[in-house]
């Protein structure tokens, strides 16, 4: 059996392959991809589709001089794997490994750092401006970009551009008719239609912003692409590519269960399967506490409606959108339409659940503002994956919403400690709001054994004493409240208290000055970033009232988090269980 990919150290490598070899290096590529996500799990399907596209991209571009941006990076693997981070592979995702997605700190290869989608083309745009400028004439500048990252505003902004410059961009469509969950939209109607053969070709629509346009053409025939991207190259001026390819392919269960194998866990290397996991006496998921609690709110009050960005099977709005199709809406990556739909919805008497992912919500910074809060209109917005969360790394963490949301006025920020205060916080802002809110949670599974409980209204202010303590407390916000509580179960001395803070926003000063009166010493803990967040909230209100307490703020550091485990994670910023048995030990 033939060994080429044991001989590849850098892309200069591939490129003394003849042809016909390539598809065995394609093999071997798809294979050890597959070996190796099998155990240590990440994404799957994405970078099965691309590994040809990969391979003949390197082959016909002279990486690293070329500059190849690959969108979102999720799909990436094979990228990396040609690109000498083949013996480093095993470590993708983990502590100290490699990143799941390109990073310019870890290689010259990856030209710019990704994670959330749709910025390939402006970043390629930017850097064949800056290429001009420098007159490095024989520059190639390729952006490779989803069919569903490609409906975003931001792709559709840097081609409104690029169309108009004589910028060198090619603009590769890696179109497989999926994101993470199928793609939605009048665009992906229109790239079937392309597909099929049905859309005359004088409607072209990237033709019609001046792109030379080709294509569709199967993205897993080598020679065929191999051939398209030398004619691209010798063109001048803005290019664009539409590539038709699989996602998962070489994988049966991944070609086939494409959702499931966007990111499947750990499955069996030989026969594809999903390994049985031993979860189900697990917790739930906080996603379908909220999910499925949505539904039974829906059910009884109609004036409830489900908006998600791109992330139904992540958000578990899916239960919503099929319980209630027409309340239900995947409006595909965007963001920024998300919450200004949300509003809209909301001056016509809606409520709205808008459900986005903490990191992605930065999208759609100005029309939380602009067309939610200034106006006072009652969305609700289920912040999903608040907090660190894990193996994604420093593109995905929920860190920074405590800080950017409570400089906003009449918005209300809370976070419950558990599943079954998420559930009743879902009832009781259904019961009526006045403002928008914001309800934080984290990634993954909460702590009780049982959340399905008859709803209870809830005192959305209220500052609940978890613990009487003597002269030093807690003060937490959301699910981090539970170190504290496995804490004190670990921990010797037991005089400390805690307190913890559903709402962020208002907060409650009575409370906070009987606090001060009753402890020395305060320490607070959040699962965000300790400048500007919870902690700081407190330590204003300290500093302007009380000169003889001691506070101590515990969060994420002024720093950007790695990939590892989000235990890990907690543990490198002194906010996990242990860290809290030494505050209180000591
Ligand atoms: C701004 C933003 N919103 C949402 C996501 C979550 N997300 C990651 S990949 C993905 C789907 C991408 O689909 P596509 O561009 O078609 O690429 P494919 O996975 O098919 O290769 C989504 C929604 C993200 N990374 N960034
Ligand atoms: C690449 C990307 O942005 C998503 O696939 C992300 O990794 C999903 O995160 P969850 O696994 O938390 O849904
Ligand atoms: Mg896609």
């Amino acid at each position: 059996m033939s060994d080429l990919l044991s001989k590849i150290a850098v892309p200069g490598d591939i490129r003394m392959l003849e042809i016909p070899e390539l598809s065995t290096l394609a093999h071997e590529v798809r294979q050890f991809i597959i070996d190796i996500v099998a155990v240590k799990e990440g994404h799957l399907g994405a970078s099965l589709g691309v590994v040809e596209l990969t391979i003949a991209l390197h082959y016909v571009f002279n990486t690293p001089d070329d500059l190849l941006v690959w969108d979102v990076g999720h799909q990436a693997y094979g990228h990396k794997i040609l690109t000498g981070r083949k013996n480093d592979f095993h470590t993708n995702r983990q502590k100290g490994g490699i990143s799941g997605f390109p990073n310019r700190k870890e290689s010259i290869y990856d030209t710019f750092g990704v994670g959330h989608s749709s910025t390939a083309i402006s970043a390629a745009l930017g850097m064949a401006i800056a290429s001009k400028l420098q007159k490095k004439t024989k520059r190639q500048h390729v952006a490779v970009v989803g069919d569903a990252s490609i409906a975003s505003g931001m792709a559709f902004e840097g081609l409104n551009h690029a169309g108009v410059s004589d910028a060198n961009i090619l603009v590769i469509l890696n179109d497989n008719a999926i994101g993470i969950d199928p793609s939605v939209g009048a665009l992906k109607d229109y790239l079937t239609s392309v597909k099929s053969g049905i859309n005359p070709p004088e409607n072209n629509m990237i033709k019609s912003l001046n792109f030379d346009y080709s294509g569709p053409i199967d993205g897993h025939d080598l020679p065929r692409l191999i051939r398209e991207l030398k004619r691209l190259k010798k063109v001048k001026g803005p290019k664009f590519l539409h590539v038709i390819t699989t996602k998962g392919k070489g994988l049966k269960q991944a070609e086939e269960n494409q959702v499931k194998y966007h990111a499947p866990g750990k499955f069996d290397n030989l026969t594809g399967e999903l390994l049985p996991n031993d979860e189900g006496h697990l917790p739930a998921k906080y996603q379908d506490v909220f999910g499925l609690t949505l539904v039974e709110l829906a059910t009884k009050n109609q004036k409830i409606v489900g908006i998600t960005p791109a992330m139904p099977t992540g958000s578990s709005m899916k239960f919503m959108m099929d319980a209630f199709p027409e309340r239900g809406f995947d409006v595909g990556i965007a963001e920024q339409h998300a919450v200004t739909l949300a509003a809209g919805m909301a001056t016509q008497g809606l409520l709205p659940f808008c459900a986005i992912y903490s990191t992605f919500l930065q999208r759609a910074y100005d029309q939380v503002i602009h067309d939610v809060a200034l106006q006072q209109l009652p969305v609700v917005f289920c912040l999903d994956r608040a907090g660190l969360v894990g193996e994604d790394g420093a593109t995905h963490h929920g860190l920074y919403d405590l800080a950017y949301l409570n400089c906003i006025p009449q918005i209300q920020i809370v976070a419950p400690i558990n599943e079954l205060e998420l559930r009743n916080l879902l009832y009781t802002v259904q019961l009526g709001i006045e403002y928008p809110i914001a309800i934080r949670y984290p990634r993954g599974r909460g702590v009780l054994k049982d959340w399905k409980k008859p709803f209870e209204k809830l005192d959305l202010k209220k500052v609940k004493m978890l613990k009487k303590g003597t002269s030093s407390a807690f003060l937490t916000t959301g699910t981090i409240g539970n170190n504290v509580i496995s804490a004190f179960e670990r921990a010797t001395n037991n005089k400390w208290g805690h307190y913890h803070f559903l709402s962020v926003k208002p907060i409650d000063e009575t409370v906070l000055h009987e606090l001060c009166k009753i402890y020395k010493k305060l320490v607070t803990i959040e699962d965000g970033t300790v400048k500007g967040g919870f902690g700081s909230i407190i330590a204003n209100f300290v500093a302007e009232n009380y000169t003889d307490v001691e506070l101590e703020i515990k969060g994420v550091p002024d720093e950007y988090i790695e990939h590892a485990t989000v235990v890990e994670q907690q543990e490198y910023c002194g906010i996990d269980t242990q860290a809290i048995v030494e505050i209180i030990n000591n």
